[in-house]
C-alpha cells in the first residue's frame, strides 16, 4: 500500500515549470531519498506536499486519500510532518518550549508532558530540556527540529537535507535515528545531497531533473546510471 503517491502533477510559476508530470509513489514503511541537482525541484514537491504551494495539476494521495486541496495544518493532522533545511526553532527559547510549541495544538496536559519527554529521549536532548535552543549544537538543533517534527508520531516524515552542515559523527547519527523510526513503522521522505548518508538510509532513491522523475531505483542502480552520473553526480566520463 502506498503511503504517498502523485498524479500527474504539475506546477508552473509564471510560466516556468518546476514539477512536470510527477507520477511519483512510495510504499508505507519505506525510507526514500529524493535527490537531484540545484533547481531541480526537490523542495518544490515537498511544498507541493505539504500544501504549501498548490498543483497547477494534478493530484496528491496521502495513504490512498486524496489531499490535494486539503490545506497544511488539515495535511498535519493527517499524519504528515516535515523538517526544513532553514531551522525552524526559536533559538531564544528553551528546548522545552521549542517542544511544547510543536506539541501544543495536538496534545494538552500529561499526554503533552510525556509526548515532549519521549521524542526529547529519542534525539537524546533530555539532559538539554532546559538550556536555550540557540545555545545548542548546529546538529543538536538539527535534532531538535526532528524531535518537533516526530513529537506528534506522524506516519510520514519529510526531510529536508536533515545532515547539512553536521559533522561526520552527526551524521551517522541522524542517519541511525531515522533507521530507529523507520522500524517503529514512520515511513520517510529524505532530500539529500551526501550520497554515502543515502546509501546508508535509503530503500530506494528518486532523482528529479528540471522538475521531472528522471531516474529511479535503489542506490546501486542510481550509481550505474551513466544519465544521473551525467546530470548530477559528476562522476561520468564526458570526454567520449
Ligand atoms: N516561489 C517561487 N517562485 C518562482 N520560482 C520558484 C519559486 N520556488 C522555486 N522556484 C524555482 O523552481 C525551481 C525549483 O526550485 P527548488 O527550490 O524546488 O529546487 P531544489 O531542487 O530544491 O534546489 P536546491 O537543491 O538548490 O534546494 C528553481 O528554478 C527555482 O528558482
Amino acid at each position: 500500500m502506498t503511503i504517498l503517491r502523485t498524479e500527474k502533477l504539475y506546477k508552473h510559476f509564471d510560466g516556468v515549470k518546476v514539477a512536470q508530470d510527477v507520477n511519483f509513489s512510495m510504499e508505507h514503511g519505506e525510507i526514500r531519498c529524493l535527490i537531484g541537482p540545484n533547481g531541480a525541484g526537490k523542495s518544490t514537491f515537498f511544498k507541493l506536499v505539504l500544501g504549501e504551494h498548490q498543483p497547477s495539476s494534478g493530484e496528491i494521495y496521502f495513504s490512498d486519500q486524496k489531499i490535494t486541496k486539503l490545506r497544511s495544518f488539515e495535511r498535519v493532522k493527517q499524519g504528515i510532518a516535515v523538517k526544513f533545511q532553514v531551522p525552524g526553532i526559536f533559538s531564544e527559547l528553551s528546548v522545552w518550549q521549542n517542544m511544547q510549541i510543536a506539541v501544543q495544538n495536538h496534545l494538552h496536559g500529561d499526554s503533552m508532558t510525556s509526548a515532549i519527554d519521549k521524542a526529547l529521549a529519542f534525539v537524546r536532548l533530555t539532559d538539554k530540556a532546559g538550556e536555550l535552543a540557540g545555545e545548542l549544537s548546529h546538529g543538536e538543533q538539527q535534532w531538535l527540529e526532528i524531535g518537533m517534527a516526530v513529537s506528534t508520531e506522524p506516519r510520514l516524515l519529510l526531510l529536508d537535507e536533515p545532515t547539512a552542515g553536521m559533522t561526520p559523527e552527526e551524521t551517522a547519527r541522524t542517519g541511525e535515528m531515522i533507521q530507529e523510526l523507520n522500524r517503529k513503522g514512520m515511513s520517510i521522505l529524505a532530500v539529500e545531497h551526501d550520497m554515502e548518508f543515502v546509501r546508508q538510509i535509503a530503500h530506494k532513491v528518486t532523482v528529479l531533473n528540471f522538475g521531472e522523475i528522471f531516474a529511479e531505483g535503489t542506490i546501486n542502480e542510481i550509481e550505474a546510471n551513466e544519465e544521473v552520473a551525467r546530470i548530477y553526480l559528476g562522476t561520468a566520463d564526458d570526454d567520449e
